[in-house]
């Protein structure tokens, strides 16, 4: 019980078939040994979510009040933002919905998911979205196209899936090959059906005062999830978000800036990146960089989200691989008040919000309360 682990950030390498979205800077790489008792166990308790969340979020409200606390810290650390468990609660309560529309009016969700090439990591992603839509009953369909396909190939089935009243949600896993424009194609998804919500008007309404998105992206809005069911306080606080893609760090911000923070982007040419995220209250670190953000990057008691999900060699690991966030978590949790582990954290809350979009879609169409 009292062995330990010696964990050591500094020496995480990426493996090549991982694009890092921003290139280590050797400066931002200080050793980092640190001692982790493996026994060591976390309260992790959410709290009830505001009023303010709409429709869908009560079923998401209920998830959480049901969530088990578990256990009890021994020594002062963050508490530990549970996303498979609350990820597998909302799961459920996804489930009861759809048998209840199914009861009601016949329906049942359906989700189309377009795979263009045949990259192991999209495949796998592919396969667990299919899992996850059979384990809530929501239909899913699937169209796997080559790696050569041309743009009008990829949209002709997107224009199939738009037209196809049993289809309520579309996805066109990312990344798509090279020479294919994302623009054209995230363009042709119909944007009553862009349970990504990676649509150009989609992102525009989200970042419009008093306009709201048809769905705001998954990973984002997972994150939302997290700190709202654990009870983070996001108004009037301080939040970096480390990274600024369409798809996690710019969303990521307009929807902290909509929970009324005061938001800061870090990006590879902020200058002193670790002095501004060290005033944050609420950090959500989705760079692709593998323990990128240390622990003296860390306002103490601040809220971690770490969205990074980096492979880093590991003979030890079956794979020969395993799983590291774009934070040092063995320093960030002796600094932060509540973090996400990768794996853990907020993967399984994106699919969970796919699966919570597609329903969402499929009872806007259908007018179902
Ligand atoms: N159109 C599109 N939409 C996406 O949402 C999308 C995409 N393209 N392309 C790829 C990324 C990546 N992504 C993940 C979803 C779940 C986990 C997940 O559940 N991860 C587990 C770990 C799984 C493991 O152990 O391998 C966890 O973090 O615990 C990870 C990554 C969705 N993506």
């Amino acid at each position: 019980m009292a062995s330990s682990i010696l964990s050591d950030c500094s020496s995480a390498r990426l493996l090549p078939f991982r694009r890092a979205l921003l290139p280590p800077p050797a400066a931002r790489f200080r050793p980092c040994l640190a001692l982790v008792s493996p026994r060591r166990l976390f309260v992790s308790s959410p709290a009830p979510l505001p009023p303010r969340l709409r429709r869908m979020d009560s079923v998401l409200a209920a998830a959480a009040s049901s969530a088990d606390s578990a256990t009890v810290s021994t020594d002062a650390m963050a508490k530990v933002i549970d996303g498979k468990m609350v990820a597998k609660q909302i799961r459920e309560e996804i489930a009861v919905e759809i048998t209840r529309m199914k009861d009601a009016i016949g329906i049942v969700p359906g989700l189309a998911v377009i795979l263009v090439g045949s990259r192991k990591d999209s495949q796998t992603y592919v396969r667990n979205k299919k899992k996850a839509c059979e384990a809530v009953g929501i239909k899913s369909y699937e169209v796997n196209l080559p790696e050569d396909s041309s743009e009008e190939e990829v949209i002709k089935h997107i224009a199939s899936f738009n037209s196809d009243p049993s289809v309520h949600g579309i996805l066109v896993q990312l990344p798509l090959p090279r020479h294919m424009n994302d623009e054209n194609i995230l363009n042709a998804v119909s944007i009553e059906k862009d349970v990504d919500g990676f649509h150009p008007l989609n992102i525009g309404r989200l970042a419009m005062q008093g306009r709201d998105p048809f769905f705001v992206p998954c990973t984002p809005k997972g994150c939302m999830e997290l700190l709202h069911r654990y009870g983070v306080e996001i108004k009037g606080k301080r939040a970096v978000v480390i990274g600024r893609s369409n798809i996690v760090g710019m969303p990521a911000a307009l929807l902290l800036q909509k929970a009324n923070a005061t938001v800061s982007i870090v990006h590879s040419q902020t200058k002193n990146p670790e002095e501004i995220t060290r005033q944050a209250d609420i950090v959500i670190a989705a760079v692709g960089v593998a323990n990128l953000v240390r622990g003296n990057w860390i306002k103490p008691g601040a809220a971690i989200i770490d969205v990074g999900i980096n492979p880093v060699d590991d003979l030890d690991s079956p794979r020969g691989y395993r799983l590291v966030g774009d934070v040092c978590y063995e320093e960030a949790s002796k600094v932060a008040g509540a973090i996400t582990p990768v794996p853990g954290g907020v993967g399984p809350m994106t699919i969970a919000m796919l699966l919570s979009n597609t329903l969402e879609s499929a009872k806007r169409i259908n007018k179902f309360k």
